[in-house]
């Protein structure tokens, strides 16, 4: 195994152990310079990233290649000047946009003519129809008597000549009493009406609400959509896809001060950079080789290629290494095997045709019956295999599919799927501290110890490589059957076998144990139940420079984050907290948002409302959401309003029109911890329905901007969908949560997973009564819960929108309950959750242990049900009843 110290060379800009972490005593930040941002056009001097990095510059070239890490393109920080660096953006309408956009920065309510003339465009947007809302401000209309001006006036004059003279007690006359009685009745009606204002509770639930401003929630809904600006979001995803950034490397951390100058500049508040130490590999440019050898097993007959050719354009010279993340390092050799799609149906397929797998290298192709690419390796590894290549096949997502990058949307011949190999399903997040934060310090496993790393090493390839191996077992072991026979051309498709020509797979890599990743948050506090809160994440780190995967996601997540700055820097105010996440470390088994969840487990379980996951945010023209049942209504509702111009239609019309379902939520991006380990409700957006060149190389700006989304529209549309979305959790009254919804799921989970065990002829060993029971008891405690609505529905608007204190109290607590549903479904007993698996603790969503991607309901009930445990099946199915009929009764108790 290499040491944690041993020199890396880029490309791509991976820094060692050494360079990342090691360099400067006393400090855990790197010692590498970061490369100048493209958006920020301040000296080096006087920028953060450069003060948080505090080393001088890096000057010895022998720790860098030539052709190493080069800064990006230089492009300015202000957003208006970024404007004019395409040469292929329209200028009019552009330039109105900018010079609204200018008018609402400078604008000044107290101050001249321009801050006149933006605050009128303002008015525009959002204020001229104030206030359609039903809490009204109306005072009681009353009138005071009070006696006649010019009678105080002449009494007043008659006095003042004698009171300037000497003191002396005031004469009792008829008009001197009426006036003081007068003023004294004013002054008590004045104090009754203060009185009855102050029992009211008008001005306590009121300026709580809206701070000093009213704003009408329709024409904030209007400027959020009016707002996204589609230039915005191109020039920002070309700018965070300007270099590599894998995960805890420089580009990463560039990237992450980006992130971060970005919310401070919006006006987010508590902008925050928060790093974790977590276990993470990078490939050696010579630790890997695929090599065919001589009969003698001597040398080598031919090299694979591994890489990808260069892409060119921005990121020429620094595509990144092809490889696994978090494999397994070793140089191992044996006979070649080919087996189809490498699921354990496939490894069991050879057996019984009597094909010895023990220490052979097994080639399987990527997706398919098993489209986990990590449970492919392990299950390699549980038929005996000593090494794993995982290719992309033609028939799979190539040119058979339909035209390859970069003129299409399909991987090219020398298109190569990089990607974790760590068992998400199994162990997620940093491998070494499954079930706590990784922060400096804190207890760690060894990677011997951990059930979330394989034991043999991989290797991706492209299918340029793959037909050369395949060749060379034609004749060997069997014909495959049609189902294993792949699309990659001129082959005779054998499976091979122990005499099959020896295959050496090498996979050398830098290994670090503790390698700092960096999650950056922002703010904007809420103004009624601030500690709750609406939190909006998505990853930053990318296998390669990432337009779709993830950065379609970071532009949209920003621009959404500027517009609700804006918002707040004109006196918005949501009611709960909006948060705003940039994980890292997602491609290596969500390492930054289970960290985070796990560092802040009891704080979510209370206070996190809702979690909304952007990822592979734009790669075809179909809206898709897969979430918790909890937000049916609200995601229909915003889909309703969202019009897509290239299609000409609503996006629910849209999804009518193709059946659209709220889909369930998969274990495959940064959700999982939030909604499996925290029990929060969780929504995953995007548009998708169409292929993308899934992390390779070819999933660069350029595609995206000729191929993925032409004139960004749906990163438009999205954005819109994501503000709307954001709108309707953080500042409805009551939480938009379809909790009938959730009801009405649960039995039709219930009705999957007994049909799985009927398919499967095992249903006659338990029996699922129970959890029908508790089903129930959350229909009838739904129904119960949500009269309160109405109740309270009724009593605002009978009162005119007025809500005294105790109710809205109710009503805070109301929303606390229906958000805490989800995470009454935990199962929090000590050592609770999926057994051998706890970390996961939902009893209904949670990865399937054998398949990472795909939603599962009741995963222990699965898991239990394939190991034939029957007791353990109806025990856990017991459990998961009381849990259910427990979450059911907190609604209402
Ligand atoms: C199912 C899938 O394609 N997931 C994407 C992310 C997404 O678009 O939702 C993905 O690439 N996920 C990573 C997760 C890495 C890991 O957990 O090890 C992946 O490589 O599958």
């Amino acid at each position: 195994m290499p040491s944690e110290k041993s020199q890396y060379i880029p490309p791509p800009p991976i820094p060692t152990y050494d360079e990342a972490t090691a360099g400067n005593p006393g400090s855990s930040r790197p010692n590498w310079p970061p490369p100048s941002s493209p958006i920020d056009t301040r000296p080096d001097h006087e920028t953060e990233a450069q003060s948080l990095l505090s080393r001088p510059r890096q000057t010895d070239s022998s720790r860098r290649a030539p052709q190493g890490y080069r800064p990006p393109y230089v492009e300015s920080d202000d957003e208006g000047s970024q404007w004019t660096l395409d040469d292929d953006e329209s200028d009019g309408e552009d330039a109105q946009v900018r010079r609204e956009m200018q008018e609402l920065e400078v604008e000044d309510p107290l101050n001249d003519t321009s801050s006149r003339s933006s605050s009128s465009s303002w008015r525009k947007r959002i204020a001229s129809s104030l206030p359609q809302w039903k809490w009204r401000w109306r005072l009681p209309r009353f009138t005071v008597r009070l006696p006649r001006q010019s009678d105080v006036a002449n009494n007043a004059d008659t006095e003042s000549g004698e009171t300037r003279t000497r003191f002396r007690l005031p004469s009792i006359n008829s008009a001197a009493v009426i006036l003081l009685i007068g003023r004294l009745l004013a002054i008590f009606l004045v104090l009754g009406f203060l009185y009855l204002l102050f029992v009211s509770d008008l001005f306590t639930n009121m300026t709580r609400r809206i701070g000093g401003h009213m704003f009408d929630p329709e024409a904030v809904r209007q400027y959020v959509q009016g707002e996204v600006n589609s230039d915005m979001l191109r020039n920002r995803l070309k700018h965070f896809t300007g270099y590599p950034h894998i995960a805890g490397t420089e580009g990463d951390y560039a990237l992450a001060m980006d992130v971060r100058n970005d919310f401070m500049k919006f006006g987010l508040e508590d902008v925050t950079v928060d790093d974790y130490y977590v276990y993470l590999n990078y490939p050696k440019a010579d630790g890997r080789a695929v090599e065919i050898m001589s009969a003698d097993g001597k040398e080598a007959k031919w090299k694979a290629l591994l890489e990808e050719e260069e892409v060119g354009e921005r990121t020429a010279g620094r595509q990144t290494l092809v490889f696994h993340g978090h494999s397994k390092a070793g140089d191992v050799k044996g006979p070649l095997i080919y087996a189809n799609y490498g699921s354990r149906e496939d490894f069991k397929r050879l057996s019984d045709k009597g094909i010895n797998t023990k220490g052979a290298i097994a080639l399987v192709r990527y997706y398919g019956t098993q489209g986990d690419r990590a449970l492919k390796v392990k299950a390699a590894e549980l038929a005996g295999f000593a090494g794993c290549l995982i290719y992309s096949d033609p028939a799979d997502d190539g040119f058979l599919k339909g035209e390859p990058a970069p003129l299409g949307r399909y991987m090219p011949l020398d298109g190569v799927q990089r990607g974790a190999v760590s068992l998400m399903s199994w162990v997620v997040g940093d491998v070494l501290t499954p079930g706590w934060g990784s922060k400096k310090g804190q207890p760690r496993m060894t990677t011997e110890q951990t059930p979330g790393l394989v034991k043999i090493p991989s290797l991706p390839l492209a299918w340029r490589d793959a037909q050369v191996l395949l060749r060379h077992i034609q004749g060997f072991g069997e014909r495959c059957p049609d189902d294993w026979r792949g699309g990659v051309p001129e082959i005779e498709w054998w499976t091979g076998n122990s005499s099959s020509p020896v295959v050496r797979l090498k996979n050398e890599q830098d290994e670090v144990e503790r390698q700092e990743i960096w999650n950056v948050y922002g703010k904007i506090v809420g103004v009624e139940q601030n500690e709750k809160s609406i939190i909006i994440g998505n990853h930053r780190d990318a296998w390669t420079s990432g337009a779709t995967d993830p950065n379609s996601g970071t532009a949209i997540m920003l621009e959404v984050a500027r517009i609700f700055g804006d918002l707040l820097a004109r006196g918005w105010r949501p009611l709960r907290t909006i948060e705003f996440m940039s994980w890292d470390a997602e491609e290596y088994n969500l390492i930054g948002s289970t960290e985070f969840v796990e560092q802040n487990l009891e704080t979510l379980q209370k206070n996190a409302f809702a979690y909304i996951n952007l990822d592979t945010a734009i790669s075809g023209q179909e809206f898709h959401a897969a979430a918790s049942p909890v937000f049916r209504k609200v995601i229909y509702k915003v889909i309703d309003r969202v019009f897509d111009p290239i299609l000409n239609a609503t996006l629910r019309t849209l999804w009518d029109e193709r059946n659209g379902e709220l889909e369930g939520l998969g274990a495959g991006s940064d959700y999982v911890a939030f909604q499996d380990i925290a029990g929060t409700s969780s929504i995953d957006i995007r548009f998708g329905g169409a292929a993308h060149p899934y992390h390779s190389s070819y999933d660069n700006f350029a595609w995206m901007d000729r191929i993925g989304d032409q004139g960004f529209i749906y990163h438009n549309l999205l954005s819109q969908v994501l503000g709307l979305l954001i709108l309707e959790l953080s500042d409805k009254p009551i939480l938009p949560f379809d909790m009938g919804n959730y009801a009405l799921a649960l039995g039709r989970y219930l009705g999957n997973l007994w049909q799985w065990a009927e398919d499967k002829g095992v249903n006659k060993h338990f029996n699922l009564e129970p959890i029908k029971n508790a089903v129930q008891e959350v229909e009838k405690a739904v129904s119960e819960f949500e009269k309160w609505e109405t109740e309270w529905q009724q009593s605002v608007v009978s009162s005119n929108g007025w809500e005294p204190v105790g109710l809205g109290q109710r009503r805070g607590d109301y929303n606390t309950r229906m958000a805490n549903f989800e995470t009454g479904l935990l199962d929090l007993e000590l050592g609770g959750g999926i057994p051998n698996r706890t970390q996961f603790k939902h009893v209904v969503f949670g990865p399937q242990l054998w398949s990472g991607y795909d939603e599962a309901y009741f995963p222990a009930i699965r898991d239990a049900i394939d190991a034939e445990d029957w007791p353990l099946v109806q025990k856990i199915i017991d459990k998961t009843a009381r849990i259910i009929t427990g979450a059911a009764k907190a609604l209402i108790e």
